[in-house]
This record gives structure tokens, C-alpha cells and sequence, in this order.
């Protein structure tokens, strides 16, 4: 249960922060709405996350270009059934690719398109709890994901804080190597590197 919950988070920060990055205008208005809702003379509460929705967005957003598992853990039909016109034979493994899923270009505007505006416009009522098909990254069905209140808190709560009280840049002047491992996890492939500055007084960093 543990190792499934921190490997996860850190894996959707990771991304995060290299989507925020490569568009460095998601990263202005995320630090925009923290100087807005927060201001500069306390620290992000997890009370905060609520009217933080910029943040929320960066989150849903990164989770459907980056999802940790690319392919859900396989399923077996328990019957006979049609499906999109396939006929599946009771006893077939199903693997859900939400790579492919995430980057339909019948559901999503520009796909490929790092957007967490999307999810504050046309894509509003789409949430990750499994009830919307076309966004599954914590899965579906009676084994989803057991964590996903705890995981989207904490790399809500994580990113905000670390946004609020850092200047993040990259480490050297060309686009974030997005490159992932593609395997049971999908986590990036080279170090993330970057350059910190703190954006608050220094007493906050004692
Ligand atoms: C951003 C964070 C997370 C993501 C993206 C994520 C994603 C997933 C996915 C895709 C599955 C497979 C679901 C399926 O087969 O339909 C899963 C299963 C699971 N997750 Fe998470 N997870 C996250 C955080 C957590 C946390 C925080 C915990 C626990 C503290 C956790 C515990 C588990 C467990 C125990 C399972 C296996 C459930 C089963 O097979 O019945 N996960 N997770």
C-alpha cells in the first residue's frame, strides 16, 4: 500500500514539474493564483487547496499526458461480450492503454497540448475517480486505486508549496528531456534537473 502511494506521487511531481517547465506560461499563472490566494507572508495549508483550482488543473492535467501506468493492470472477461464491435470470449485478457486513451483527439483539443486550462473550460466536469472514461489515471472498476483522495492531496498540496515558496527553472537553456521508461511505471527516464531560488523571507526556509 505504502510502496504504491510514494512512488506514484513522486512520479506525477516529476512530471509536473517538467511540463510546467517546457510551458513556461502554466508556471506564471500557477505562482500567479499562490500569490493571489496565499500571498507571501505565511506558508500553503492543506485548507488552501480547495480554492487553489489552477493547481488542481496542473494535476489532472499532467495526470492524463503523463499517467503513472501507462497500461492498467490486465483484466479477464468474465463472459462473452461485444465491444466497439469486437467480440471478446470469456477468459480474454484486456489491458487498458490510457496512453492512447488520454491523447484521443475525439475527446481532447489538441491533444498533445500541455493545457491545464481544459480543465477549467470544456473539460470542467471531468474528474479522475473513474466515472469519466476518457480520464482513468487511478483506474477503474472494483480495483481502482484504493488512494486516490490521499494521492491527489498530497501532490495537490506539494506542488502548491513548492511552486509558493520556490523560483524553479531549468538547469540549462533548452526543453525538459521528457522522455519515460514506458514500463510498468512510467517514470522519466533522465534526471530532473533545476535551479531553485526562494520566492519568500528567508525566516520561512529556518
Ligand atoms: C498520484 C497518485 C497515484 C496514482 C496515479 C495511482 C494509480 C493507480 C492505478 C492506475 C492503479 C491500478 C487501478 C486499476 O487497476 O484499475 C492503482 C492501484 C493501487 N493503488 Fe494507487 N495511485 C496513486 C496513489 C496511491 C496511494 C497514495 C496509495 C496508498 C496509500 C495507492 C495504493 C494503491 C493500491 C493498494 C492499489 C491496488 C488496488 C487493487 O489492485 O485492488 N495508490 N493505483
Amino acid at each position: 500500500m505504502m510502496l504504491g502511494g510514494s512512488d506514484t506521487t513522486t512520479v506525477t511531481l516529476t512530471w509536473a514539474l517538467c511540463l510546467l517547465l517546457n510551458n513556461q506560461h502554466t508556471l506564471k499563472r500557477a505562482q500567479e493564483e499562490l500569490d493571489n490566494h496565499i500571498g507571501k507572508e505565511r506558508l500553503v495549508n492543506e485548507s488552501d487547496i480547495e480554492k487553489l483550482v489552477y493547481i488542481q488543473a496542473i494535476i489532472k492535467e499532467t495526470l492524463r499526458l503523463q499517467p503513472v501506468t501507462p497500461l492498467l493492470p490486465p483484466r479477464e472477461s468474465v463472459e462473452d461480450c461485444t465491444v466497439a464491435g469486437y467480440h471478446i470470449p470469456v477468459g480474454t485478457r484486456l489491458i487498458v492503454n490510457l496512453w492512447k486513451l488520454h491523447r484521443d483527439p475525439r475527446v481532447w483539443i489538441d491533444p498533445l497540448e500541455f493545457r491545464p486550462e481544459r480543465f477549467l473550460l470544456e473539460h470542467k466536469e471531468v474528474d479522475v475517480r473513474g466515472k469519466h472514461f476518457e480520464l482513468l489515471p487511478f483506474g477503474v472498476g472494483r480495483r481502482i486505486c484504493p488512494g486516490i483522495t490521499f494521492g491527489l492531496r498530497v501532490s495537490q498540496l506539494a506542488l502548491a508549496s513548492f511552486l509558493h515558496e520556490f523560483e524553479v527553472e531549468n538547469f540549462v537553456d533548452k526543453a525538459v528531456d521528457m522522455t519515460g521508461s514506458f514500463g510498468t511505471t512510467n517514470m522519466k527516464v533522465t534526471p530532473l534537473e533545476v535551479l531553485l531560488k526562494p520566492r519568500l523571507s528567508p525566516h520561512f526556509y529556518a
